[in-house]
Protein backbone atom coordinates (compact mmCIF):
# COMPACT_ATOMS: atom_id res chain seq x y z
CA UNK A 1 0.00 0.00 0.00
CA UNK A 2 1.26 3.54 -1.05
CA UNK A 3 2.35 5.69 2.33
CA UNK A 4 1.03 8.61 -0.10
CA UNK A 5 -1.84 10.10 1.53
CA UNK A 6 -5.12 10.03 -0.76
CA UNK A 7 -6.74 13.09 0.94
CA UNK A 8 -4.40 16.01 2.55
CA UNK A 9 -6.07 18.57 5.18
CA UNK A 10 -3.36 21.69 5.37
CA UNK A 11 -3.49 24.41 7.72
CA UNK A 12 -6.92 24.13 7.92
CA UNK A 13 -8.97 27.06 9.79
CA UNK A 14 -12.55 27.29 9.68
CA UNK A 15 -14.88 30.25 11.07
CA UNK A 16 -18.89 29.70 11.84
CA UNK A 17 -20.67 32.66 12.56
CA UNK A 18 -17.52 34.76 13.15
CA UNK A 19 -16.08 32.28 15.49
CA UNK A 20 -13.13 29.83 14.64
CA UNK A 21 -14.07 25.89 15.16
CA UNK A 22 -11.32 24.47 13.22
CA UNK A 23 -7.97 25.68 13.87
CA UNK A 24 -4.77 25.02 11.58
CA UNK A 25 -5.52 21.59 11.97
CA UNK A 26 -3.41 19.40 9.45
CA UNK A 27 -4.32 15.77 8.67
CA UNK A 28 -3.06 13.03 6.17
CA UNK A 29 -5.57 10.61 5.18
CA UNK A 30 -3.70 7.31 3.66
CA UNK A 31 -5.79 5.31 0.87
CA UNK A 32 -7.39 1.80 1.93
CA UNK A 33 -7.29 2.91 5.64
CA UNK A 34 -9.79 3.97 7.84
CA UNK A 35 -9.49 7.47 9.78
CA UNK A 36 -11.36 7.96 13.03
CA UNK A 37 -12.17 11.96 13.58
CA UNK A 38 -12.67 11.65 17.34
CA UNK A 39 -13.23 14.41 20.44
CA UNK A 40 -15.82 15.49 22.75
CA UNK A 41 -19.22 17.01 21.62
CA UNK A 42 -18.43 20.42 20.28
CA UNK A 43 -14.82 19.62 19.45
CA UNK A 44 -15.26 20.74 16.06
CA UNK A 45 -15.55 16.79 14.16
CA UNK A 46 -18.49 17.80 11.72
CA UNK A 47 -17.12 21.18 10.90
CA UNK A 48 -13.94 19.96 9.38
CA UNK A 49 -16.31 16.98 7.48
CA UNK A 50 -18.48 19.70 6.58
CA UNK A 51 -15.38 21.35 4.48
CA UNK A 52 -14.66 17.63 3.12
CA UNK A 53 -17.79 17.55 1.64
CA UNK A 54 -17.63 20.72 0.60
CA UNK A 55 -21.13 22.19 2.67
CA UNK A 56 -18.38 25.29 4.36
CA UNK A 57 -15.73 26.87 2.57
CA UNK A 58 -12.83 27.21 4.59
CA UNK A 59 -11.07 30.59 6.17
CA UNK A 60 -7.50 29.34 5.88
CA UNK A 61 -5.27 26.37 4.52
CA UNK A 62 -6.80 23.46 2.15
CA UNK A 63 -8.01 20.02 0.90
CA UNK A 64 -6.04 18.41 -1.36
CA UNK A 65 -7.28 14.98 -3.46
CA UNK A 66 -4.23 13.31 -5.35
CA UNK A 67 -2.40 16.48 -4.68
CA UNK A 68 -4.93 18.47 -6.27
CA UNK A 69 -6.59 21.32 -4.55
CA UNK A 70 -10.45 21.30 -3.12
CA UNK A 71 -10.37 24.48 -5.28
CA UNK A 72 -10.04 23.03 -8.76
CA UNK A 73 -12.58 20.64 -8.47
CA UNK A 74 -15.77 21.34 -9.94
CA UNK A 75 -18.78 20.24 -7.24
CA UNK A 76 -19.78 17.42 -9.63
CA UNK A 77 -16.35 15.97 -9.87
CA UNK A 78 -15.51 16.37 -6.26
CA UNK A 79 -18.60 14.45 -5.07
CA UNK A 80 -17.86 11.66 -7.36
CA UNK A 81 -14.48 10.96 -5.28
CA UNK A 82 -15.77 11.81 -1.97
CA UNK A 83 -18.82 11.19 -0.61
CA UNK A 84 -20.66 11.80 2.30
CA UNK A 85 -23.19 10.09 4.88
CA UNK A 86 -24.32 13.39 6.80
CA UNK A 87 -26.01 13.71 10.06
CA UNK A 88 -29.74 14.97 9.45
CA UNK A 89 -30.37 14.02 6.43
CA UNK A 90 -32.48 15.87 4.06
CA UNK A 91 -36.33 16.35 2.47
CA UNK A 92 -38.30 13.20 2.18
CA UNK A 93 -41.46 14.37 0.84
CA UNK A 94 -42.57 12.01 -1.34
CA UNK A 95 -39.55 10.11 -1.31
CA UNK A 96 -39.32 6.24 -0.88
CA UNK A 97 -36.13 4.99 -0.28
CA UNK A 98 -35.54 3.67 -3.77
CA UNK A 99 -36.09 7.10 -5.08
CA UNK A 100 -33.52 8.38 -2.26
CA UNK A 101 -30.75 5.65 -3.48
CA UNK A 102 -31.58 6.43 -7.29
CA UNK A 103 -31.06 10.66 -6.89
CA UNK A 104 -27.73 9.61 -5.50
CA UNK A 105 -26.68 7.71 -8.65
CA UNK A 106 -28.56 10.04 -10.91
CA UNK A 107 -26.33 12.71 -9.56
CA UNK A 108 -23.28 10.46 -10.39
CA UNK A 109 -24.32 10.01 -14.17
CA UNK A 110 -24.81 6.24 -13.84
CA UNK A 111 -26.84 5.34 -16.76
CA UNK A 112 -30.31 4.70 -15.49
CA UNK A 113 -30.27 1.07 -17.28
CA UNK A 114 -27.60 0.04 -14.49
CA UNK A 115 -29.23 2.60 -11.63
CA UNK A 116 -32.27 -0.10 -10.83
CA UNK A 117 -30.10 -2.91 -10.87
CA UNK A 118 -27.48 -0.97 -8.37
CA UNK A 119 -30.80 0.86 -6.49
CA UNK A 120 -31.97 -3.14 -5.32
CA UNK A 121 -28.42 -4.40 -4.64
CA UNK A 122 -27.70 -1.60 -2.57
CA UNK A 123 -31.21 -1.72 -0.36
CA UNK A 124 -30.68 -5.19 0.24
CA UNK A 125 -27.19 -4.46 1.52
CA UNK A 126 -28.85 -2.45 4.32
CA UNK A 127 -31.63 -5.01 4.46
CA UNK A 128 -34.42 -2.48 3.63
CA UNK A 129 -35.46 -4.16 -0.01
CA UNK A 130 -38.60 -5.13 1.43
CA UNK A 131 -39.50 -1.12 2.14
CA UNK A 132 -38.28 -0.55 -1.04
CA UNK A 133 -41.19 1.75 -2.16
CA UNK A 134 -42.62 2.79 1.39
CA UNK A 135 -43.09 6.50 2.27
CA UNK A 136 -39.78 7.20 3.69
CA UNK A 137 -41.46 9.57 6.01
CA UNK A 138 -42.71 6.00 7.31
CA UNK A 139 -39.31 5.12 8.50
CA UNK A 140 -37.38 4.62 11.82
CA UNK A 141 -34.83 6.63 12.49
CA UNK A 142 -32.41 3.78 12.32
CA UNK A 143 -34.03 2.75 8.84
CA UNK A 144 -33.54 5.80 7.71
CA UNK A 145 -29.67 6.19 8.47
CA UNK A 146 -29.68 2.66 6.52
CA UNK A 147 -31.67 4.37 3.72
CA UNK A 148 -28.93 6.96 3.19
CA UNK A 149 -26.44 4.45 3.98
CA UNK A 150 -27.53 2.77 0.96
CA UNK A 151 -27.20 5.96 -1.27
CA UNK A 152 -23.72 6.16 -0.33
CA UNK A 153 -22.58 2.46 -1.07
CA UNK A 154 -24.86 2.94 -4.62
CA UNK A 155 -22.69 5.51 -5.98
CA UNK A 156 -19.38 3.45 -3.65
CA UNK A 157 -17.67 7.14 -4.05
CA UNK A 158 -13.34 6.80 -3.20
CA UNK A 159 -13.60 8.44 -0.20
CA UNK A 160 -16.28 8.13 2.21
CA UNK A 161 -16.75 11.08 4.76
CA UNK A 162 -19.04 9.39 7.56
CA UNK A 163 -20.65 11.87 10.33
CA UNK A 164 -21.51 9.60 13.10
CA UNK A 165 -22.47 7.20 10.46
CA UNK A 166 -24.07 4.48 13.72
CA UNK A 167 -26.67 7.16 14.54
CA UNK A 168 -29.34 5.14 15.33
CA UNK A 169 -28.11 1.95 14.04
CA UNK A 170 -28.68 -1.04 15.96
CA UNK A 171 -25.74 -3.04 16.98
CA UNK A 172 -26.16 -5.42 13.59
CA UNK A 173 -26.62 -2.62 11.36
CA UNK A 174 -23.56 -0.81 12.97
CA UNK A 175 -21.39 -3.98 12.39
CA UNK A 176 -22.69 -4.95 9.23
CA UNK A 177 -22.79 -1.49 7.01
CA UNK A 178 -18.82 -0.45 9.14
CA UNK A 179 -17.92 -4.02 7.76
CA UNK A 180 -19.01 -3.47 4.17
CA UNK A 181 -17.33 0.08 3.79
CA UNK A 182 -14.01 -2.22 4.93
CA UNK A 183 -14.64 -4.98 2.70
CA UNK A 184 -14.61 -2.71 -0.41
CA UNK A 185 -11.30 -1.23 1.11
CA UNK A 186 -12.05 2.31 0.36
CA UNK A 187 -10.71 5.24 2.26
CA UNK A 188 -12.68 6.42 5.02
CA UNK A 189 -12.70 9.47 7.33
CA UNK A 190 -15.43 8.48 10.43
CA UNK A 191 -16.22 10.61 13.09
CA UNK A 192 -16.98 8.15 16.35
CA UNK A 193 -18.12 9.00 19.93
CA UNK A 194 -18.25 5.31 20.25
CA UNK A 195 -14.35 4.49 20.78
CA UNK A 196 -15.25 0.94 21.12
CA UNK A 197 -16.27 1.20 17.79
CA UNK A 198 -13.28 3.43 16.44
CA UNK A 199 -10.87 0.86 18.06
CA UNK A 200 -12.40 -2.16 15.97
CA UNK A 201 -12.49 -0.09 12.88
CA UNK A 202 -9.96 2.75 12.36
CA UNK A 203 -6.28 2.28 11.34
CA UNK A 204 -5.51 6.03 12.71
CA UNK A 205 -7.53 7.99 15.16
CA UNK A 206 -7.25 11.83 15.46
CA UNK A 207 -8.39 13.43 18.57
CA UNK A 208 -10.18 17.03 18.61
CA UNK A 209 -10.56 19.34 21.34
CA UNK A 210 -11.96 22.58 20.63
CA UNK A 211 -10.63 23.12 17.11
CA UNK A 212 -7.77 21.91 17.27
CA UNK A 213 -5.79 18.08 16.72
CA UNK A 214 -4.38 17.05 19.98
CA UNK A 215 -3.08 13.42 19.43
CA UNK A 216 -3.18 11.20 16.81
CA UNK A 217 -2.12 7.62 15.90
CA UNK A 218 -3.02 3.80 15.98
CA UNK A 219 -5.93 3.53 18.80
CA UNK A 220 -4.38 1.77 21.46
CA UNK A 221 -1.87 4.68 21.35
CA UNK A 222 -3.91 7.51 21.68
CA UNK A 223 -6.86 5.92 23.65
CA UNK A 224 -4.60 6.08 26.69
CA UNK A 225 -6.55 5.97 30.75
CA UNK A 226 -4.94 9.95 30.48
CA UNK A 227 -6.27 10.20 27.32
CA UNK A 228 -10.20 9.36 28.42
CA UNK A 229 -9.63 11.19 31.73
CA UNK A 230 -8.54 14.81 30.02
CA UNK A 231 -10.31 14.80 26.97
CA UNK A 232 -13.73 12.76 27.68
CA UNK A 233 -14.08 13.14 31.57
CA UNK A 234 -14.13 9.31 32.13
CA UNK A 235 -11.89 7.23 34.55
CA UNK A 236 -11.42 3.94 31.55
CA UNK A 237 -9.31 1.74 30.00
CA UNK A 238 -9.60 0.67 26.33
CA UNK A 239 -9.53 -3.38 26.50
CA UNK A 240 -9.43 -4.50 22.49
CA UNK A 241 -12.17 -3.43 21.53
CA UNK A 242 -14.13 -2.47 24.84
CA UNK A 243 -14.02 0.36 26.86
CA UNK A 244 -13.64 -0.71 30.64
CA UNK A 245 -14.66 2.28 33.27
CA UNK A 246 -12.78 2.08 36.14
CA UNK A 247 -14.38 4.60 38.05
CA UNK A 248 -17.42 7.14 38.08
CA UNK A 249 -17.90 9.39 35.38
CA UNK A 250 -16.31 13.48 36.19
CA UNK A 251 -17.64 16.44 36.47
CA UNK A 252 -15.94 19.83 34.99
CA UNK A 253 -14.55 20.16 38.63
CA UNK A 254 -12.79 17.14 39.48
CA UNK A 255 -9.34 17.12 40.24
CA UNK A 256 -7.78 15.33 37.15
CA UNK A 257 -5.64 13.23 39.04
CA UNK A 258 -2.61 10.87 37.80
CA UNK A 259 -3.68 7.57 36.29
CA UNK A 260 -2.48 4.59 37.65
N1 LIG B 1 -24.06 26.96 12.19
C1 LIG B 1 -23.47 27.16 13.37
N2 LIG B 1 -23.69 28.28 14.07
C2 LIG B 1 -23.10 28.51 15.25
N3 LIG B 1 -22.25 27.63 15.83
C3 LIG B 1 -21.99 26.49 15.19
C4 LIG B 1 -22.58 26.18 13.92
N4 LIG B 1 -22.12 24.97 13.52
C5 LIG B 1 -21.30 24.54 14.51
N5 LIG B 1 -21.22 25.44 15.50
C6 LIG B 1 -20.44 25.32 16.73
O1 LIG B 1 -19.18 24.81 16.37
C7 LIG B 1 -18.65 23.98 17.41
C8 LIG B 1 -18.19 22.69 16.79
O2 LIG B 1 -19.35 22.01 16.35
P1 LIG B 1 -19.24 20.61 15.62
O3 LIG B 1 -20.63 20.22 15.23
O4 LIG B 1 -18.21 20.69 14.56
O5 LIG B 1 -18.67 19.69 16.79
P2 LIG B 1 -18.62 18.10 16.90
O6 LIG B 1 -17.25 17.76 17.37
O7 LIG B 1 -19.07 17.46 15.64
O8 LIG B 1 -19.66 17.87 18.06
P3 LIG B 1 -20.69 16.66 18.36
O9 LIG B 1 -19.84 15.53 18.86
O10 LIG B 1 -21.53 17.24 19.44
O11 LIG B 1 -21.44 16.33 17.12
C9 LIG B 1 -19.77 23.84 18.43
O12 LIG B 1 -19.48 24.65 19.53
C10 LIG B 1 -21.01 24.31 17.70
O13 LIG B 1 -21.92 24.93 18.60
Amino acid sequence: MSDEPILEICDLSVDVGGQPYVRDLSLRVKRGQFHGLLGPNGAGKTTLLRVLYRALRPQAGEVRLHGRAQSEYSPIEWSRHVGALVQGGGLLAGLTPADIVEIGLTMRDIPCEKRREATQDALQLVGLQDKANQDAESLSGGELQRCYFAQLLACDPEVYVLDEPTNHLDLHYQLRLLDEVRRRGRTAIVSFHDLGLAARYCDTVHLMQEGRLVAEGMPEDVLTREVLYHHYRVDGVLEGHSLKLEGPVLDRTSPLQAAE
